[in-house]
C-alpha cells in the first residue's frame, strides 16, 4: 500500500500540486488521468521526492518515504518519467542489467535468477534479439518497450509510470497496458500510471485519480468514476461514455469547444 497524504508541490513560487490525497492499494493498477499540465506528473514526482514538495507526505506500508534508504526504496519501488534518457554508449543488456542494481551484493553482479528475469522482461517487451544495440539506436517505440524492460527487471513491488505507452502503436499500446494489469493481476503489484487516453484507461485501469489544476476532482474504481459529468469537470468536454461487449468506450463529441481549439 502506498499512500499520499495532503501532498503540494512547488516550480519556484509556483504552486501546482494542491493537498493532494491518494491511496493505492496492492495489486491494483491506477490511472492519473487529466488534461496537460494539470500536475499529473508533478504528484509522480513528488512521491518520489524528486520536486520541491512544501507540504504532505508519502508512506509505504505506513513507512515514511523519506525514511527508505535508496536500495531498499529501489527493491520495493520503481520508477518510469515520461522521456527517459540514458548514455549513449548503453546497450540494451546493459540497461536492464542496470535495473537490477539494488539486488546485486556490494561486490557481485548479477545471479543466475536475474539473467533469466532480464531476458523474461526483454521477451516481453518483444526485445529478445536486440540485447547488443545500443538503446539510442532503437527506434522511439522501441527504446519505450526498452525502459519498460528495464522497469521489469527492477522486479519492485510498486511501479509508477509516466505516460508509458507514448510513442507506441496501438498494438504495442494494448500490449503493453495487458502486461501493465498482469503485474498486478497475476503478481499482487501496484501499479500507478499516467495515461493520456481514456478508453486505455476504462479497458486497463482499475481505479482512476482525475486531476485538475493540481487537485483531486474525483477518483475510485475507473467505471464508477468516469462518467459524461467527470469527463466534463475535469476536461470541459462532452462525451459519450457508453457499453459495447461488456466494455466501456469514451467517444467525446466534436462540440463547440473542441472546434475553437482546432481552429
Ligand atoms: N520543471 C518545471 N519548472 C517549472 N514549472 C514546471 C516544471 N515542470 C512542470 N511545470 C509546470 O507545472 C504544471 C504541472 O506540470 P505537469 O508536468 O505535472 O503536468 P501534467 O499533467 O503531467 O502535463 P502533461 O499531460 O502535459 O504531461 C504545469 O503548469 C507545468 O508547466
Amino acid at each position: 500500500m502506498i499512500e499520499a497524504r495532503g501532498l503540494s508541490a512547488a516550480y519556484g513560487d509556483t504552486p501546482v500540486l494542491f493537498d493532494v490525497s491518494a491511496r493505492f492499494s496492492a495489486g491494483r493498477l491506477t490511472a492519473l488521468v487529466g488534461p496537460n499540465g494539470c500536475g499529473k506528473s508533478t504528484f509522480l514526482k513528488a512521491i518520489m521526492n524528486f520536486v520541491p514538495v512544501s507540504g504532505g507526505a508519502v508512506t509505504l506500508d505506513g513507512e515514511p518515504i523519506l525514511k527508505i534508504g535508496r536500495r531498499k526504496l529501489a527493491r520495493r519501488l520503481a520508477y518510469l518519467p515520461q522521456e527517459s534518457q540514458c548514455p549513449d554508449y548503453m546497450t540494451l543488456g546493459e540497461l536492464v542489467e542496470l535495473a537490477g542494481y539494488s539486488r546485486y551484493s556490494l561486490f557481485g553482479g548479477p545471479t543466475e535468477g536475474d539473467r533469466e528475469l532480464f531476458q523474461k522482461a526483454l521477451g516481453v517487451v518483444g526485445l529478445e534479439g536486440l540485447a547488443h544495440r545500443q538503446v539510442n539506436r532503437l527506434s522511439g517505440g522501441q527504446r519505450q518497450r526498452a525502459f519498460i524492460a528495464m522497469i521489469l527487471a527492477q522486479d519492485a513491488g510498486i511501479v509508477l509510470m509516466d505516460e508509458p505507452v507514448n510513442h507506441l502503436d496501438m498494438t504495442y499500446q494494448y500490449a503493453t497496458m495487458s502486461l501493465v494489469k498482469d503485474l498486478t493481476r497475476d503478481h499482487g503489484k501496484t501499479v500507478i500510471t499516467v495515461l493520456h487516453d481514456l478508453n486505455l484507461t476504462l479497458a486497463f485501469a482499475d481505479d482512476v485519480v482525475m486531476m485538475r489544476e493540481g487537485r483531486i476532482v474525483a477518483a475510485g474504481p475507473v467505471r464508477e468514476t468516469v462518467t459524461p459529468e467527470t469527463v466534463g469537470a475535469v476536461f470541459d468536454l462532452d462525451a459519450d461514455i457508453f457499453e459495447r461487449d461488456g466494455r466501456l468506450v469514451c467517444l467525446p463529441r466534436m462540440d463547440a469547444r473542441c472546434r475553437t481549439l482546432a481552429a
